[in-house]
């Protein structure tokens, strides 16, 4: 085991520079979807705002051949795609620093890794700090961490690893057992990039910062949590990937479980990064063991007509679960989790639905319930709805509701870029822990053993009805 270098500690640079440290980030799987959607926008806004190193250096690795020219289009082309746009940042300074690496990289063969980055070390220096970025499919992780230890390419490094890590709790530990034994736990960072989301890091900061929140936040006043993310966005482009993961594992699992835990966690001693993913992961530890019953897998009609997708596919492009958590502040609320492809609307939302008056004038009445949600789409809003009186001679209740726009508020950053910076200066309070990752391969074991029959829905709509019959006696929020 070797440890992490220190990492010049320039997060928050007053001048706007970036960290000291001359840098080389290898991106693993740069010709891919999140490398194009996400991860190279973000390197660029980076550059654009000045918080990369002041030397760097961008390696994508990929199992086929191109150019560092051809990269260097492929990327400018996915920015013009994108965003942020080329024209808006300095791209000609950005390109320079752009290079590709053919041939792949295993254990068995490092292709043109090597030799390229001996190049990007003789023009940055040969103390340059390397980054790896695995934004492969998490079947490769293994043999990609094997290959590190077999090129000699972990001494001083740092490794970001993707969601998932690990498919399921006996690919977790062996995945984990190698990742411990070939780099010291300082080198590695778990990406779950829902977590770095403005909105859903403000789910913890309006919490903690105002306490009429915080003591609302628990099973006296919550009725549900509603964890949903539904999409418009087809998977075509990714249907290999796709096709061997599915929604249940691709969200549910990772981002929706993270997301509930943010919202379950009992308050952290401090912000520090280490109080944070403790809460988080230990609110993961108490999640009950999920009941195959409560969970409904759906796929859209037309999905095994995509190109690579096989006729007979039974992959889930849509899940929703009820989790329950045993503790004392959730006993007896469900957290309802969605998420799927081809869905109605583009949505992310984390919902507290509060519980509706059991004494005094209103009991029993059917009012509405109140709810806190939280958006975390562009930036970020809180939209609140309160039962109130419906002005007029009829009387009776109606639903009031506003919306704080929390981008307004700020220069909000894309999720990508917090992350990138954090691995940068070393902090890990948006990474996801171990024991949080352990928890959740375990609580789904039952479920991966017993999966229910996945029920066809209508592209365009909210998915299966039995989807809908999970949040009973309540509603989703989203809902038609
Ligand atoms: N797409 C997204 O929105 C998000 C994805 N992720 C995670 O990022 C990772 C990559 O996802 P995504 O980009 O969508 O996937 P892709 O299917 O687009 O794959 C990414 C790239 O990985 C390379 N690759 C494919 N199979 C292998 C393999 N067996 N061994 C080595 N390299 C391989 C390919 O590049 P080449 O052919 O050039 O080698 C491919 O372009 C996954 O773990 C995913 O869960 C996380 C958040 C969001
Ligand atoms: O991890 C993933 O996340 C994306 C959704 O994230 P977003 O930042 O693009 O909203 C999802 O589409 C993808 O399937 C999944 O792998």
């Amino acid at each position: 085991m070797t440890t992490a270098p220190q990492t010049a500690q320039s997060g928050s640079p007053a001048d706007g520079s970036g960290p000291e440290q001359p840098t080389i980030f290898v991106m693993y799987g740069a010709t891919g979807d999140l490398s194009r959607r996400l991860v190279s926008p973000a390197f660029f806004e980076l550059a654009r705002l000045g918080r990369l190193p002041r030397q760097w250096r961008l390696i994508g690795c990929g199992r086929g051949e191109k150019t560092h020219e051809e990269f260097r289009d492929f990327i400018r082309e996915a920015l013009e795609e994108f965003g942020p746009q080329p024209a808006d940042g300095p791209w000609d300074e950005f390109a320079a620093n752009l290079l590709f690496a053919g041939g792949g990289f295993t254990e068995a063969d490092s292709g043109e890794l090597p030799g390229v980055l001996a190049q990007a070390r003789e023009a940055l220096g040969g103390e340059a700090e390397l980054v790896h970025y695995l934004a492969i499919p998490p079947g490769a992780f293994l043999d990609t961490t094997k290959g590190f230890e077999a090129h000699g390419l972990v001494e001083g490094s740092r490794v970001v690893y993707e969601k998932p890590y690990g498919t399921s709790l006996a690919s977790f530990e062996e995945l984990d057992a190698e990742v411990q034994r070939v780099f010291d736990e300082s080198q590695v960072f778990r990406i779950d990039h829902f977590l770095a989301f403005e909105a859903q890091q403000d789910v913890m900061h309006a919490r903690f910062a105002n306490p009429w929140l915080a003591s609302i936040w628990n099973r006296e006043h919550v009725a549900q949590v509603q964890v949903d993310v539904a999409e418009t966005l087809d998977v075509a482009q990714r249907a290999s990937f796709y096709d061997a993961t599915g929604a249940f594992l691709d969200m549910i699992v990772t981002h929706l479980f993270q997301m509930a835990a943010t919202v379950a966690m009992e308050p952290p001693a401090d912000l520090g990064p280490g109080a944070l993913q403790a809460a988080r992961d230990a609110a993961l530890q108490d999640f009950r063991e999920l009941d195959p019953a409560e969970v409904v897998l759906g796929q859209f009609e037309g999905y095994t007509d995509i190109d690579g997708v096989p006729d007979d596919s039974t992959t889930d492009t849509l899940a929703a679960a009820r989790v329950w958590i045993d503790n004392d502040r959730w006993r007896g609320v469900p957290f309802l989790l969605r998420s799927g492809k081809r869905m109605t609307a583009d949505e992310q939302r984390v919902t507290l639905v509060l519980r509706t008056p059991e004494d005094g004038p209103y009991a029993g009445s059917a009012t509405a319930p109140s709810t806190i949600s939280f958006s975390l789409l562009e930036g970020g809003a809180v939209d609140v709805a309160l039962t109130v009186r419906e002005p007029g001679v009829a009387g009776g209740t109606t639903q009031g509701t506003a919306t704080l726009p929390l981008a307004g508020l700020g220069e909000p950053a894309l999720p990508y870029v917090h992350l990138i910076e954090h691995v940068l200066t070393g902090d890990r309070s948006l990474f996801t822990g171990v024991e949080g990752l352990r928890a959740a391969w375990t609580c789904i074991e039952r479920f991966s053993n017993d999966r229910p029959a996945v029920l066809p829905y209508a592209p365009g709509t909210w998915g299966p009805e039995a989807a809908d019959a999970l949040a009973e006696p309540g509603q989703w929020f989203l809902r038609s």
